[in-house]
Order: structure tokens, then C-alpha cells, then sequence
């Protein structure tokens, strides 16, 4: 199988610190991937990576061969790549529905001249992202909150209305920042469980970057160890969490 995502010995410095330093890895289509390290290790420089928002200095990021290194954030919905934040980036007095649909809008693509003619593409095309978005809402039970606003959900459901949007742009990986920090256990239950409704149904490739270890543990089809900007180890999580570098690095940094 030819991999989604492949990263090839990026490396990054920021002045003086290495951030990265000869990371590789791969993605394989409807993968579950996490990236775990101790704190300061370069998580959050690889997802600002994949998402274009850095620059590394050497290396390549393609995915299915497009080369995303040098692209402007600006271009990630256009190369199928969506991502969750750590701090919430919804519209809080807008709806669900509204939320969500945002995240299509780069889908939203009615010509001037249609509209001009009045051919009725605008309510045809309405109709269907409609359709789409209410397909997402329904996979993650949402639908009967879709006229509600943002602002009076609880954060567990706020956190799975952002996945819902970054789901509604198809892309073909999804990166997702820490989704169930600060969350309480029914509630990181709740994300785990949309998380992997999401690959059964649209087999989309995910990028984990968490905290939660048991919640990577129980959801990640292979997790990356990093420290220092340095890759670790990389495998199923059984293996990863009893590899002696990766607890070297856990016990080190707790010390
Ligand atoms: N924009 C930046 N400017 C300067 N240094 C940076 C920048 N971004 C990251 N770094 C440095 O790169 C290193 C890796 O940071 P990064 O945020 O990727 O770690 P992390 O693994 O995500 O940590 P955490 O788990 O605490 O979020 C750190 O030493 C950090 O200070």
C-alpha cells in the first residue's frame, strides 16, 4: 500500500535549538497515528509542520506525493488536510450547523455565471453541503444540536463540533491537537469513540499528538516516540510504551 503521508528527515531549528532533527515517518491510509514525547520534545513543531505553518529547514512532506513543504497554510484544505487545536477555534455565537459548514466552504464553489442566470445551483449546492454537514452531526449524535449556539455547549461537545468541521473539508488526514486535554473521563470516552467512527466510516488518516497515554494507547494503530527533536521509536503502542529509550526519556524528564 503506498503510504498517505510520508516524512522524510525534516529537520528545524529555531536560533540556537534543534526542534527537529531528522524526523521520518509514515501514514498509511485510515492509519490511526499518535506522536508522543515529553514535554518540549517537538510535538507540536511536527503538526505545525504538516500543517504548513513551519518551514523545516531540510526534508521533504508529501502526501499521496504532493509536496506540502513551502505551501502556505492558506493551501491545506486544497491538499486534503484538516486540523483540530488545542484551544477551540469555533464561532461562538454561530450554530452547530453553521460551524460545521464552515468547514466546507472551500468546497463551495458556485459560478458567478450560474448564480447570475439564476439556474438554481446555489439552493442545489446549499442543499447538498447541508446534506453532508448533517451526515457528519449525525455519525457524532449531534444532529438535534445543530441550530444550538456554540457558546452555551459544554466543552466535550464544542471539542467534537471542531472535529465535525475539520471533517466537513474530506480530508484525506486529519490532524488533531491533544482533543481530550482537561477533559473528564466520559467525556475523552466520548471523542475516543468519534474518533474511531470517523476511520470506520471514511477511513480519513489521522495524526494524534496527545497527553492522554492511555487514550493513545487504546485508540492508536502505531505511535511515534520523540525526544529532543529525535526520533525514539516507532510501533505498535504496546511496544512503544515498553521500549527502554522511550521510559529513559519519560523518567528522565520526570526526575
Ligand atoms: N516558534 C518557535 N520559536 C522558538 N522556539 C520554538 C518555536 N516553536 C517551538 N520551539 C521550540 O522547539 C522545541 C519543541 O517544541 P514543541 O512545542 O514542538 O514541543 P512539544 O513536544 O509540542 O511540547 P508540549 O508537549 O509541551 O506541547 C522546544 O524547545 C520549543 O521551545
Amino acid at each position: 500500500m503506498n503510504p498517505l503521508l510520508c516524512v522524510r528527515d525534516i529537520h528545524l531549528s529555531f536560533g540556537g535549538v534543534r526542534a527537529l532533527n531528522g524526523i521520518s515517518f509514515d501514514i498509511q491510509p485510515g492509519e490511526i497515528f499518535s506522536i508522543i514525547g515529553p514535554n518540549g520534545a517537538g510535538k507540536t513543531t511536527i503538526f505545525n509542520c504538516l500543517s504548513c505553518l513551519y518551514r523545516p529547514d531540510s526534508g521533504s512532506i508529501r502526501l499521496e506525493g504532493k509536496e506540502l513543504v513551502g505551501r502556505p497554510p492558506k493551501d491545506l484544505a486544497a491538499l486534503k488536510i484538516a486540523r483540530t487545536f488545542q484551544n477551540l477555534g469555533l464561532f461562538e455565537q454561530l450554530s452547530v450547523m453553521e460551524n460545521v459548514l464552515l468547514g466546507r466552504h472551500h468546497l463551495m464553489a458556485t459560478s458567478t455565471l450560474g448564480n447570475a442566470l439564476r439556474l438554481g445551483s446555489t439552493r442545489r449546492e446549499e442543499a447538498e453541503h447541508r446534506a453532508r454537514a448533517e451526515e457528519i452531526l449525525g455519525l457524532f449524535d449531534l444532529r438535534k444540536l445543530a441550530g444550538t449556539a456554540i457558546g452555551v455547549l459544554p466543552y466535550g461537545v464544542r471539542k467534537l463540533v471542531e472535529i465535525a468541521r475539520g471533517l466537513a473539508m474530506e480530508p484525506k488526514l486529519l490532524l488533531l491537537d491533544e482533543p481530550v486535554a482537561g477533559m473528564n473521563h466520559e467525556e475523552t470516552a466520548g471523542i475516543t469513540e468519534a474518533i474511531l467512527r470517523v476511520r470506520d466510516r471514511y477511513g480519513t488518516g489521522m495524526a494524534l499528538v496527545e497527553h492522554d497515554m492511555r487514550m493513545v494507547m487504546a485508540i492508536s494503530d502505531r505511535v511515534m516516540a520523540i525526544d529532543f527533536g529525535q526520533h525514539l521509536a516507532t510501533g505498535k503502542p504496546a511496544e512503544v510504551q515498553n521500549d527502554p529509550r522511550v521510559i529513559e526519556a519519560y523518567l528522565g524528564r520526570a526526575a
